[in-house]
């Protein structure tokens, strides 16, 4: 689904991103850990073509991602708040989502009821602009959003950072109804161990760029990752 090729990423002097091969298959939970700085961003942006790899590429279903837009339509992300309208609030916000990518008001009505826990009623409804939202209830939007017009790939950035325990808990059991209904492929980067080895089938570890672990053995991740981190 996602191909990789002798992808680098050069910031002057300092080479932030270096894989030479990676494939992540249609379906998989593939999880993304690493210190600050390994580089985690960097390749969610790339992926996206918000940033252009130093040499190599990116291909979603064959097509390079700089080269053809036609990946667009089958991919939604939520990396940060700067991906979001800020000026709109959370109604708006997905109203004007739901004329973009062409779904009923039905559509959009049973696609935000899969949020309502979730969303804890403190995001619809609720006259708010998205820029005066908490840091945790911005993130709810940015997932819901990324979820929506039935995408086969979800890329998101630290999901779990800024939401209360009870909505970590609740976005587990919606990423995991998700890839169990719909078969999407998620991408998620994350520094919480639990969940991320919890809800995907894949982790890899990146430091300074490099993919230094690649692991699909559910029962062996947590171990060899807290291994790693305490080092
Ligand atoms: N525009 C830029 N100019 C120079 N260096 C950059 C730029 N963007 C990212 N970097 C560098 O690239 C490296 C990887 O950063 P990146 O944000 O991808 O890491 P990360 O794994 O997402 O980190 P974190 O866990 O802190 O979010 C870092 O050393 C960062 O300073």
């Amino acid at each position: 689904m996602i191909q990789l090729s002798q992808l680098k990423k050069q910031y002057k002097e300092a080479i932030v991103l270096d894989i030479p091969e990676l494939e992540i298959s249609k379906g998989e939970c593939f999880g993304l850990v690493g210190n600050n700085g390994a580089g985690k961003t960097t390749l969610f942006r790339i992926i996206l073509d918000l940033v252009r790899a130093t040499s190599g590429q990116v291909t979603i279903n064959g097509v390079d991602v700089k080269k053809d837009e036609s990946w667009k339509s089958l991919v939604g992300a939520y990396l940060d708040e700067h991906m979001l309208l800020a000026y709109l609030t959370a109604d708006e916000y997905f109203e004007t989502l739901r004329k973009i990518y062409g779904l009923s008001e039905a559509d959009l009505k049973s696609h935000l009821e899969k949020f309502t826990e979730l969303f804890n009623d403190e995001v619809l409804g609720k006259k708010k602009y998205i820029r005066d939202l908490s840091k945790g209830n911005l993130k709810k939007v940015g997932i819901a959003a990324a979820l929506m017009g039935n995408p086969e790939v979800v890329m998101l950035d630290e999901p779990f950072e800024n939401l209360d325990p009870s909505s970590q808990i609740r976005l587990k059991k919606l990423i995991l109804r998700e890839k169990e209904q719909s078969k999407i492929t998620f991408l998620i980067s994350s520094h919480d161990l639990n969940h991320v080895t919890e809800i995907c089938d894949r982790i890899v570890l990146l430091e300074k760029g490099k993919v230094i672990r690649d692991l699909r053995e559910k029962s062996e991740m947590m171990s060899k990752l807290e291994a790693y981190f305490t080092g």
